[in-house]
C-alpha cells in the first residue's frame, strides 16, 4: 500500500516519495475483510497526512483514465482558444472569484505565476456578483466541457467524504464524532480549477505557480502526464544543501523539494486546514509548480472544503493522540510547545482571506 521508490530531488537521488493509498475499500459494500481492509487504508492516510501532508490516493475503483484525460483536453481546448474568448469570462465579471485569469495576473511570493485558469466554486442562492464570492460560474463553451467539469465535482464531493471519514477512523475517532464531523462538510463548499501552464521561460524571474499552501480541508489534484513539474517540500531534518538553485521558498525550514509525477488511477491529494482540525497532528505542505518542458501542461485540482458555517477546531480525537504520544515520550512533548489553533468559521475565514487578498493585489494563493 505504501511505496517508497527513487525520486529525483535537489540533484540528490533521494529515498523519497509520495505514499499510493487505495480507497477501494471504503467504496465497497462492508464485510469483516472490508473492515480489515478500511483500517488498513486508514492507518495508512494517518501515517500519510503526519508524514507527508501528500499522498497519491488510488480512484480507479471510481474513474477510468478516459474521464480525467477528457477534463485536461476539454481545458486544453479552452486555453487554446482565441484570448478575446477567454477575457470574456474574466474574473472581472464577476465576484473576483470566479472565472478565468490571464496569464501571470495571480501572482504569489510577490512573483507572477506563469499560469492561466479557470476557477468554479459552489454554486449560491441568490448570486450577487457584488459579494465576495457570491457570483455566478462562468463556464466555457466549449461542448461537453460543463457537463464533463459537473460529473467531476459530483464524484469530488463524494470522494471528500469518503476520505474524510477514512481520516475519522486513521484519528480514532468515535461513530458520534464522525457524524458531528461530516455534518460541517457535507454542503462543501469547494472550489474547482482548471490551470493552464506553458512552458516556463528561462528569463521568469518566478515559478509556473509560486510555493503555497492550500488552505482548505482536502484538495484532489488530476493532472495531465508532464513529468517534473509538481514539487512537494518534504520537511527533514538534516537534509542538506537544497542544490536545485531555485530560489528557498521555504525559508530556513530544512528539507527536500521532491516531484510528485502523475500516475495513473490516482489523484494526488494534500492537506490544507485540515491543520487546524488535527491540531497541527497533519501538516498542510508546501508544493510548487517549475514546469520547465515544451508542452502545455494542465491539471485539474477540485479543493474538498468545509461547508462555509463550518466551526473548523481541534478535534478531540487528534488532542487524544498527541496527549497519548506526549505521554509516551514526555521530554520531548515538553520540548515542544503545543501550537494554540483558534477556532474559525470556515466562511468567516475564506471572506476575510479571498476578500485581503483582492484587495491588496496579492493572488489565491497568498497567506496572510
Ligand atoms: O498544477 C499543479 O500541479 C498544482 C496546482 C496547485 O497547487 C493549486 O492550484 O493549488
Ligand atoms: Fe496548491
Amino acid at each position: 500500500m505504501v511505496s517508497e521508490t527513487s525520486t529525483q530531488t535537489n540533484g540528490h537521488n533521494a529515498q523519497l516519495s509520495l505514499p499510493i493509498i487505495s480507497i477501494t475499500p471504503y467504496l465497497l459494500q462492508p464485510s469483516p475483510e472490508v473492515e480489515t481492509q478500511r483500517a488498513n487504508v486508514s492507518a495508512a492516510i494517518h501515517a500519510a497526512c503526519r508524514d507527508f501532508g501528500f499522498f497519491y490516493l488510488d480512484i480507479s475503483a471510481i474513474s477510468e483514465p478516459k474521464e480525467t484525460e477528457e477534463l485536461t483536453e476539454l481545458a486544453r481546448r479552452f486555453f487554446h482558444s482565441p484570448q478575446e474568448e477567454k477575457d470574456e469570462l474574466s474574473l472581472s465579471n464577476q465576484d473576483h472569484a470566479r472565472g478565468y485569469a490571464r496569464l501571470k495576473e495571480n501572482v504569489t511570493n510577490g512573483k507572477a505565476d506563469n499560469h492561466e485558469g479557470i476557477d468554479f466554486y459552489r454554486p449560491v442562492d441568490n448570486p450577487d456578483k457584488t459579494k465576495p464570492l457570491w457570483g455566478e460560474n462562468q463556464w466555457p463553451t466549449v461542448p461537453q466541457f460543463r457537463e464533463k467539469y459537473e460529473a467531476w465535482v459530483e464524484k469530488m464531493k463524494m470522494l471528500g467524504l469518503v476520505v474524510m471519514e477514512a481520516m475519522a477512523v486513521g484519528l480514532g475517532m468515535t461513530p458520534d464524532e464522525w457524524k458531528e464531523l461530516r455534518s460541517s462538510v457535507d454542503d462543501s463548499f469547494w472550489v474547482m480549477r482548471a490551470i493552464g501552464y506553458p512552458p516556463l521561460p528561462n528569463d521568469h524571474d518566478g515559478f509556473s505557480c509560486g510555493a503555497h499552501k492550500d488552505y482548505g480541508c482536502l484538495t484532489f489534484l488530476h493532472a495531465d502526464p508532464t513529468l517534473g513539474a509538481l514539487q512537494v517540500f518534504l520537511r527533514r531534518s538534516g537534509a542538506g544543501p537544497d542544490l536545485s538553485g531555485l530560489p528557498a521558498e521555504q525559508g530556513d525550514e530544512e528539507g527536500v523539494w521532491i516531484t510528485a509525477d502523475p500516475i495513473l488511477g490516482c489523484v494526488v491529494c494534500n492537506i490544507g486546514e485540515r491543520e487546524i482540525w488535527s491540531n497541527g497532528l497533519y501538516k498542510s505542505t508546501l508544493h510548487r509548480v517549475v514546469h520547465r518542458g515544451s508542452n502545455y501542461r494542465v491539471s485539474v485540482p477540485f479543493f474538498f472544503e468545509p461547508n462555509l458555517d463550518a466551526l473548523v477546531k481541534p478535534l478531540d480525537a487528534a488532542l487524544r493522540v498527541q496527549k497519548k504520544e506526549k505521554t509516551a515520550l514526555p521530554n520531548e512533548g515538553k520540548a515542544e510547545k503545543a501550537k494554540e489553533y483558534k477556532p474559525t468559521v470556515y466562511g468567516e475565514f475564506l471572506m476575510a482571506k479571498v476578500g485581503n487578498n483582492f484587495a491588496n493585489g496579492k493572488g489565491k494563493y497568498a497567506d496572510d
